[in-house]
């Protein structure tokens, strides 16, 4: 009987430097890949509408690649100890790998299925495929996790630059492995017995029934080899230019990366591997074995690694935020800040703000050409997303967790811990968060980042004829210029659903009395 391994497909859906597929390969003669669907076991935080849209091709995705490699996705439905346990009885095997989850609610399972699995006699492993570092393995001098991201960065940073002989001699143990290249996928794969069956991926039912995703089909392509698309992209035509252009929402200045790494379709330490690889020259490619489908050798752009440090550190405050949720379970529904629990959040019917800034007709623009992206693109550039959580914890003074739930909902790369971290900090009251009285002027905002308007001309067409100096502020307009530009506001579009600078004092005034009462506890 040839020794059989499953290898638990779950947010790791790549084929390359996937070390539980790479150690079920290593031991065991039969390597039966699975994908079990049991969205309840993540309550309250089930895959939202648009991160089901993506699995959906993710997985349609990795089921065509394993075929071509000899193999098959085994797809079944149901709780996932009960279905892992039947698999085994009708595969035989003996071994269990997968890769980490780091979300609360999951960790809590894979620890029990662990258990359950080791005391029926199946060595069962875990793996790392999603960070740079695991999040218990970065302390304080203290020995206490990380709260502010400076240190932390000073920390990892220096791990992740291409170390000297010297250095790399003299250095203590580093938090990231890193000495070894990531593995590139597998040439072949062994067969999965006809006997096994699964369930196809449409049996998920992750589609949506009403075909709202045309907006989402037209901007990705999910999938390893769109990962690798997306990241080769973004060294030949944004790396060098990120420091500055990943501020600008209407420049493609980002990599888009976001859902890809969130699935696991390409992992942070390919990333790393690749950068360091463009920036050396050495490399001839990307060792994704996939179709990249890139014809220009970006190799010849890294002119110096400080180029590509700023990336690095975006990459930073991903791990950043998963290592928070790990040492800060709650953090998803409470403030990580205590003195936040009491805040007084806007009284009365929140629902007509909340539908506004949902559907971005706030009156607004930039904020309302964030909230259109989302909802046709399923994603929203950085500074957007600043600029909207802003608007909805500090002048509207709605709770962060109804903007998290939204954006829980909307948004492809919708991730727990860097979408908790991106919300707590944009309402001042997570880790190293924007002070509460720092509160973005969203009409500022747009000037500075959005200077001629692009970016609101493409996603508030309405306001396409405004001139570049109202463009932002169109309630600034003479009657007769928004006239002629067939704009009537309340109409075409709305007038503004709250007064930027009256609001602004309202919620300094609350932030004021959050400290006040926590000085007198
Ligand atoms: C209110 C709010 C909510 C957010 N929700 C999410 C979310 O659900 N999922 C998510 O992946 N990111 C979230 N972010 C962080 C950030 O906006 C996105 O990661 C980024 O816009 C993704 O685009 P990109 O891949 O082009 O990023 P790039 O600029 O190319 O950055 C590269 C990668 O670094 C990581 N990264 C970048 N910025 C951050 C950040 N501030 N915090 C943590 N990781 C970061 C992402 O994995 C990203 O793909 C949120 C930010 C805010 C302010």
């Amino acid at each position: 009987m040839p020794t059989t391994a499953l290898v638990w497909l779950r947010r790791d859906l790549r084929l390359g430097d996937n070390p539980a597929l790479a150690a079920a390969l290593a031991r065991g003669e039969r390597v039966i890949p699975v994908y079990l669907h049991a969205p309840d076991e993540a309550a309250p935080w089930q895959p939202g509408a648009a991160s089901r849209w993506w699995l959906h091709q993710s997985l349609c995705a990795l089921s065509e690649h394993l075929q071509r490699l000899g193999s098959r996705l085994i797809i079944r439905q149901g709780e996932s100890l009960a279905t892992l346990r039947a698999l085994i009885a009708e595969t035989d095997a003996s071994q269990v790998h997968w890769n980490r989850c780091y979300e609360p609610a999951l960790i809590a399972r894979d620890s029990r299925i662990k258990q359950a699995l080791r005391a029926d006699g199946i060595d069962c492993a875990s793996h790392n495929a999603a960070l740079l570092c695991e999040p218990w393995t970065l302390k304080t001098g203290s020995g206490e996790p990380y709260r502010v991201f400076t240190p932390y960065w000073r920390r990892l940073g220096p791990q992740l630059a291409e170390r000297t002989e010297t250095a790399h001699r003299s250095a203590p143990a580093p938090a990231v492995a890193l000495d070894a290249p990531p593995a590139a996928p597998p040439e072949t794969l062994p067969p999965v017995p006809n006997a096994i069956d699964g369930l196809a991926v449409e049996a998920l039912a992750l589609q949506p029934s009403i075909p709202w995703d045309q907006g989402l089909r037209e901007a990705w392509q999910p999938g390893e080899a769109g990962a690798w698309q997306a990241l080769e992209r973004f060294l030949i035509d944004a790396i060098c230019s990120y420091h500055e252009s990943r501020d600008w929402p209407a420049e493609p200045g980002t990599s888009r990366l976001s859902p890809h790494l969130h699935f696991g379709e390409i992992g942070p330490r390919q990333i790393l591997a690749r950068i360091r690889e463009a920036h050396l020259g050495s490399g001839s490619g990307p060792s994704s074995g996939s179709d990249s489908g890139s014809s220009s050798d970006p190799d010849a752009v890294f002119a110096d690694q400080a180029i590509a440090e700023p990336y690095l550190r975006e990459l930073g405050w991903r791990e950043f935020s998963h290592q928070l949720l790990y040492h800060f379970p709650h953090t998803p529904s409470e403030p990580l800040n205590p003195r936040f629990a009491d805040f007084p959040w806007r009284s009365g019917d929140t629902e007509p703000p909340l539908k506004a800034w949902q559907r971005g007709r706030t009156g607004i623009p930039i904020v309302d050409a964030g909230m259109r992206e989302l909802w046709h693109t399923g994603w929203m550039h950085n500074r957007a997303r600043m600029i909207v959580a802003s608007l909805l914890t500090k002048n509207l003074r709605l709770p962060w967790q109804e903007g998290a739930r939204w954006f829980w909902d909307t948004l492809v790369d919708a991730d727990l811990a860097n979408n908790t971290q991106g919300w707590q900090w944009s309402a001042g009251c997570g880790a190293d968060a924007a002070p509460y009285f720092r509160i973005f002027n969203p009409v500022r905002q747009g000037e500075r980042f959005d200077t001629q308007g692009r970016y609101v001309r493409r996603w508030c067409p309405e306001l396409a004829k405004l001139p570049d100096r109202l463009i932002h502020q169109p309630w600034q307009a003479p009657a007769s210029l928004l006239a002629q530009c067939g704009i009537r506001l309340g109409c075409e579009y709305p007038a503004p659903i709250i007064d930027l600078k009256a609001s602004r004092a309202e919620a300094l005034a609350a932030y004021d009395r959050v400290s006040a009462s926590a000085r007198t506890k």
